[in-house]
């Protein structure tokens, strides 16, 4: 079988020429563009690397950048300082603090301290209770990736068994709570280190997401042939970088979402959508 590629790449520069054609009226209307922060701690090159991309992003569709980055040994009181201006500036109408945080730090609790309204990641817990209940919320960029990319690229969701691998906070939580929204309509298995048989959870999916940071982890003949298959883990190794899906899985998936050039440039594009939109609601627009 061969795959069709759910080109992430290629679906979220459509979106930044749509989101481009927004801002501009965005900023006619505000007299200043919408601007994106972002709070970088330390000098993680993953982490540096991927808020470089997002205010690449920003330049490219004219959204303004804020940009904080603090040291290593920052302090607790030093980050929410940095969040609690952030929150105050007019000029920011949403931002993002990279994770992950370095481990002397709090992040729920820096989290916690933003305001919901500017949170661009969907990250907040007041934003993901909102996601909970279904009421309308900014969507945690990743999972709302993964649903755009498997929509435009017409997979069946309603209905469909879908095995997610990974508890993360980013991905594995909120993605199933996504999709099991009446307008996605999908049943969800979320696997993570304490899954017994994890091959049949996987064998059983329409649709398999793996976001466990395992290089190689879901191979050929665990997989269901014809299903859409897609790769959000990445492990840094002397030899570049890894996904949690093994390559031979393209011979039996139906689709598949490569890492890179699959979710990864979604995540990307859906930030800069949860910013116009927070713009948006500003000026009654959405
Ligand atoms: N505050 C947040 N922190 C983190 C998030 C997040 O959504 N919000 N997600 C990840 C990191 N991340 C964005 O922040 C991210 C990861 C990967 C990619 C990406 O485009 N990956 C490429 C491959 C990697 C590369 O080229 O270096 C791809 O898949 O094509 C974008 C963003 C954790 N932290």
């Amino acid at each position: 079988m061969n795959a069709q590629l759910l080109d992430g790449k290629a679906t979220a520069a459509e979106i930044r020429r749509d989101l481009a054609e927004r801002v501009a009226k965005l900023s006619a209307t505000l007299g200043r563009p919408p601007g994106l922060g972002t709070v970088l701690v330390g000098d993680d090159p993953g982490s540096r690397a991927y808020v470089a991309g997002k205010h690449r992003d920003c330049a490219q569709v004219g959204i303004a950048s804020i940009r904080r980055d603090l040291p290593a040994d920052a302090s607790q009181q030093q980050v929410e300082e940095t969040i609690d201006e952030l929150n105050a500036d007019p000029a920011c109408t949403g931002y993002i603090v990279q994770l992950p945080l370095p481990r002397h730090l709090d992040a729920g609790a820096v989290l916690e301290r933003m305001d919901p309204a500017k949170d661009a990641d969907g990250l907040h817990p007041v934003n993901l209770g909102r996601l909970t209940l279904g009421v309308e919320a900014p969507l945690p960029c990743t999972p709302r990736g993964i649903v755009e990319l498997l929509r435009r690229h017409e997979v069946p969701l309603a209905g469909a068994r879908v095995c997610v691998i990974g508890r993360g906070v980013t991905v594995g939580r909120p993605i199933g709570l996504l999709l099991t929204r009446r307008s996605e309509n999908s049943t969800v298995t979320l696997c993570h280190t304490g899954t017994k048989g994890l091959a049949w959870h996987v064998r059983e999916a329409d649709i398999v997401i793996a976001a466990a940071g395992s290089p190689g982890l879901v191979t050929k003949d665990m997989l269901r042939p014809g299903a859409a298959v897609l790769d959000v883990g990445i492990t840094r190794t002397d030899q570049g970088l890894v996904g949690d899906i093994h390559p031979d899985a393209a011979e039996v998936a139906g689709w598949l979402a490569p890492m890179p050039g699959g979710v990864g440039p979604m995540t990307r594009a859906m930030l800069l959508a949860n910013v116009v939109e927070a713009a948006e609601r500003t000026v009654g627009a959405v």
